[in-house]
Order: structure tokens, then sequence, then C-alpha cells
């Protein structure tokens, strides 16, 4: 085994996100187009004697690195679940790129790297089914971002499809800096019961396809999140208005917002101009990642 193994834990964007029924256990039912950028955060481990972990990076301020931290959750997890094949100790090792708590799903992205990382050091190979199960335990992303391609997720996250295809894209990513609370954002939602997604266009290999699809489309977390960050607000408006941005909206319970461009220099150019209007904002600019994850 190499001295150190790492994992990408990419950032998760939704694309589409709509709220389609109020549940018994207070969640919602949502359908989701996902997709997943490549910037994100990354994760290493070394064999070690016991489970440590330190955090580094432009946003590990003020994140607790204990067994409350999504990652050393999810190998406490999964030692639980596969005592017998688990490796010894690890000494793990977070760059943390992402704004927490933006909608991006950063923690369930480290959360599923963990899992990578066990199922890499594993005596034996475990399920994938019962990875995504266990996944599911940890938060309604983890799932989706164990498999890091795009896809749609229905219930709270646990019902996944991978589509088959999908076009070439580039995104960029603005977040001012104001942490959003997700029970917030659901408990100041209106409707509870809006439209499902469409169907989704077979194959799917064309940016305009993906564009006129998304125009039927919603955030429906984004109005009660503009209600609580009118910032969210400003830079979906802002954004819309660059060369080539074929939508702006906001991503997961905010306060992330994503452009999505047809080319990198489209991108690029959307995220100076926004660099220039809000030089204290986090501007982030990748393709996404594509069916091969
Ligand atoms: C909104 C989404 C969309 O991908 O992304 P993020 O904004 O977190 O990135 C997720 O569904 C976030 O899922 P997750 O991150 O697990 O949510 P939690 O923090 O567990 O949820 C906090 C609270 O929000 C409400 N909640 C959450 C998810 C859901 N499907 N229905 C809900 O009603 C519930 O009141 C819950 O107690
Ligand atoms: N490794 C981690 N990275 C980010 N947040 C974490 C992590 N571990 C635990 N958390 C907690 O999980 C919550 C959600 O974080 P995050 O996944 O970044 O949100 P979002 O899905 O909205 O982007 C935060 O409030 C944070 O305190």
């Amino acid at each position: 085994m190499a001295d150190v193994v790492s994992q990408a834990a990419p950032a998760k964007i939704n694309l589409a996100l709509h709220v389609t029924r109020r549940r018994e256990d207070g969640y919602h039912d949502l359908e989701s187009l996902i997709v997943f950028a490549d910037i994100g955060d990354d994760l290493d481990a070394g064999l070690a004697e016991c489970d440590s972990l330190t955090i580094g990076g432009p946003f590990a301020e003020g994140l607790g690195a204990g067994p409350t931290n999504l990652v050393m959750r999810a190998v406490a997890a999964f030692r639980e679940r596969w005592p017998e094949v688990s490796p010894p100790g690890l000494k793990l090792h977070l760059v943390k790129n992402l704004p927490v708590a933006s909608g991006i799903g950063g923690g369930s992205a480290d959360a599923a790297a963990a899992l990578r990382i066990m199922a890499e050091l594993a005596d034996e190979p475990v399920p994938v089914s019962d990875l995504l199960d266990l996944a599911a335990g940890l938060g309604a992303d983890v799932p989706a971002c164990l498999l890091s391609r795009p896809l749609v997720a229905r219930g709270v996250g646990e019902i996944l499809s991978p589509l088959p295809d999908f076009p070439s894209l580039h995104i960029t990513l603005i977040n001012p800096r104001v942490p959003v609370s997700t029970p917030d954002v659901f408990r100041r939602l209106r409707a509870h019961d809006n439209y499902p997604l469409p169907a989704l266009p077979e194959p799917l290999t064309r940016p305009v396809q993906l564009g006129i699809w998304l125009n039927e489309t919603r955030n429906d977390l984004q109005p009660p999140a503009i209600k609580l960050v009118p910032e969210i607000g400003i830079i979906v408006d802002e954004l819309a208005e660059t060369s080539g941005c074929m939508l702006s909206r906001m991503s997961g319970s905010g306060a992330t917002v994503f452009g999505l461009f047809g080319s990198a220099g489209q991108a690029h150019d959307a995220a100076s101009q926004m660099r220039k209007l809000h030089p204290d904002y986090w501007v982030g600019t990748a393709p996404l990642l594509g069916v091969e994850g």
C-alpha cells in the first residue's frame, strides 16, 4: 500500500431542486438534478495506531476536527459496520477549500471521501449498495457525493438515478461568505407540494438541450434563502448578465450561487467580473465532472 492515499471531495451543485412533499418525519421529499465540479476539498490518509484528523486550507477556521466532524463520523460508521475488514487507525488530513454550510455539500463530500478511503484500504471489497446505505445514514447528500457524477436524486437524496450521458460544461461559483442554516430555509418554504422535475431529454449530450430543460425547472429553496440572505438574489442577477451564462441559480439551501457556461474562458471571465464587483466574496471556477465521475 502507498504511504498516503488521497481522495478528492468535489463540490456538489443542485442544478435544479424541486421540493415535492412535506413528510410525516418533518423532512421534505426532493427531486434534484445534481452535478459535481472539479473543485473541492482534499482528504489524505496514512496508517497510524488510532484515528485522528487535522484540518488545513482556507476554510479550516472554526471547523472542529473532533468526533462530530463528518470525516470522523464516516470513519467511525464504516468501522462499526465492517469491523473485521476495516484498516487499523488512520491519520487523516483535510484541506478545506470549500466554504462551510454553503449549499455545495462540502461536509457531505468529505464524508463520502472518507468512506471511499476506508473502502480502498479495507481487507476485502465492501458491496457498493451497502456503502450507499451507510452513506445515507450520514447525511442526505452523502450517497450522491459517493458517486460524484451527474445524477437525479429523489426522496431526501437516497434514491439515485445516475445519468448515462451529460454535456461538457463549466461552472462559476460565488459565495457571499454568509453561512445559511438549512433548517431555517426549509422553515421559510411557503409551498411544499411543487410539481416534480420534467423528464430529461435522452440522450442528453448538448448544452442547449440542458439549457432548455433547466429553464423549466427551479430551486424551490432559492426564494426563502433570499429572504434570509438578500445578497443571494443580487449575485443571481449579476451572474445572469455575464457573457455566455446559460443559467444562474442558487445551489442547495444556499448561499452559494452558480453560473453555467459552455466554455472555460466564459466561466473565468464571469469569475473575474464577480471578483471585481465583490472582492470579499469566495469565487471558484471549474469544469463539471462527467458521467465517469
Ligand atoms: C438542501 C440540500 C439539497 O441537496 O443541500 P445543502 O443545502 O445541505 O447542500 C440537502 O437536502 C440538505 O440535506 P442535509 O444537509 O442532510 O440536511 P440536514 O442538515 O440534515 O437538514 C436540516 C433540516 O432541514 C430540513 N430538511 C432537510 C432536508 C430535507 N430533504 N427536508 C427537510 O425538511 C429538516 O428540518 C432538517 O432537520
Ligand atoms: N468536514 C466538514 N466540512 C464541512 N462541514 C462540516 C464538516 N463536518 C461537519 N460539518 C458540519 O456540517 C454542517 C453542514 O456543512 P456543509 O456540508 O458544508 O453544508 P452544505 O451542504 O450546506 O454545503 C456545517 O454546519 C458543519 O458544522
